[in-house]
């Protein structure tokens, strides 16, 4: 990889193109097509408290859960930008019931990308001004090119994405990804709404002092996981670690990657497969945990090697500095 200070993302993606297995140029337009619809949606997300974007759409999603306005925004944002720009055959979205077959002008189409998105990743912190963010993950098809796309172009292991990533809106935004050589990170200066190379070559502590975890819910995980809880608060070493727990997944990984820390959202007796999704949300923070040095895994398998067989299936979720992630398997096979 190529790293100059002050680089764009744009300036990025052309001068790294090479270094990514099938270049031929329809993943960086595809890259910046997400850099040009994350800068959209981070537009509303900023002004969130003075336009009619916040609370309840008045719609449920397949998964049964209130569509926040917002969730919506962003949902038909990031598939009109991609649509549009007739770079993929096949979207597939956690607020679509079903994927979306890309029909393109020119039957004769040669695209071969499809993306899976979260378009708004920690919905439930939209109305108070908590940092949320959105995930993608790309695949080539698998179904022959110029063909309508089918589920099983989608139902592909996390260990065949060509890339994955993220945006952060928070303090700053950022978009933060990986085509499988390393996760680089890069800031928008909203200013002149250009996204700038900020953390090159992000990796995640071999070790770290945070885990994060919803503890309303302890009663209900499975013994190896309360077992590890009770080890993260022991007064040992340079333990008891320090619980840090937003509730959007992108901003308590992308924190967790910075300073060392472990994120867990078990199977429990009330969530009996997790609640994340495996392949808009899983799998793509697996990639880039694992391209920067960290582990994911769902407790008995790791992620990317999970053969998904539904498109919005969940899964327990494990990820973070590799000794943490180690040291709960530990907890996890002591029960197995
Ligand atoms: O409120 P809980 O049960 O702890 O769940 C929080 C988790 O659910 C999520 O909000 C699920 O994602 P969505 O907001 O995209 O549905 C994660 O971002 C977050 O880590
Ligand atoms: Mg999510
Ligand atoms: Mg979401």
């Amino acid at each position: 990889m190529q790293y100059k200070k002050n680089q764009t993302l744009g300036e990025f993606i052309i001068e790294n193109q090479d270094s990514f297995q099938y270049s031929s140029g329809e993943l960086s337009k595809l890259i910046n097509a997400i850099r040009l619809a994350a800068k959209v949606v981070n537009h509303e997300v900023n002004k969130a408290g003075l336009v009619d974007i916040l609370g309840k759409a008045g719609e449920t999603n397949i998964q049964g859960e209130d569509q926040q306005k917002l969730d919506v925004f962003a949902n038909e944002k990031f598939i009109n930008t991609l649509a549009n720009r007739e770079i993929v055959c096949g979207i597939a979205s956690e607020e679509e019931d079903d994927f979306i077959t890309i029909n393109s002008n020119d039957e004769r189409h040669q695209n071969k990308y499809v993306v899976l998105i979260d378009p708004l990743d920690g919905s439930s912190n939209v109305d108070v001004n908590v940092s949320v963010g959105t995930i993608f993950s790309i695949y080539r098809r698998v179904t022959p090119v110029g063909t309508p796309v089918t589920l099983e172009d989608f139902l592909q292991p996390g260990n065949q994405q060509v890339a994955a990533g993220y945006i952060v809106y928070g303090t700053s935004t950022m978009l933060v990804y990986t085509t499988g050589d390393g996760v680089n990170g890069f800031t928008l200066n909203p200013a002149i709404g250009t996204f700038y190379l900020s953390h090159p070559n992000m990796q995640f502590p071999e070790d770290g002092t945070i885990y994060s975890v919803n503890e309303g819910k302890y009663r209900h995980f499975h013994q190896g996981v309360k077992d590890y809880i009770k080890y993260c608060q022991e007064e040992e070493g340079d333990r008891p670690y320090t619980s840090r727990y937003i509730g959007s997944l992108v901003s308590d990984f992308h924190r967790n990657m910075i300073k060392g820390g472990i994120y867990m959202y078990p199977k429990s007796s009330v969530t009996h497969e997790g609640k994340l999704r495996l392949l808009y949300e899983c799998n793509p923070m697996a990639f880039l945990a694992e391209q920067a040095n960290g582990l994911a895994t769902g407790g008995k398998t790791r992620i990317m090697d999970i053969e998904p067989t539904e498109l919005h299936q969940r899964v327990p979720f494990f990820c973070g500095s590799r000794n943490m992630v180690n040291k709960l398997q530990e907890f996890l096979d002591k029960y197995h």
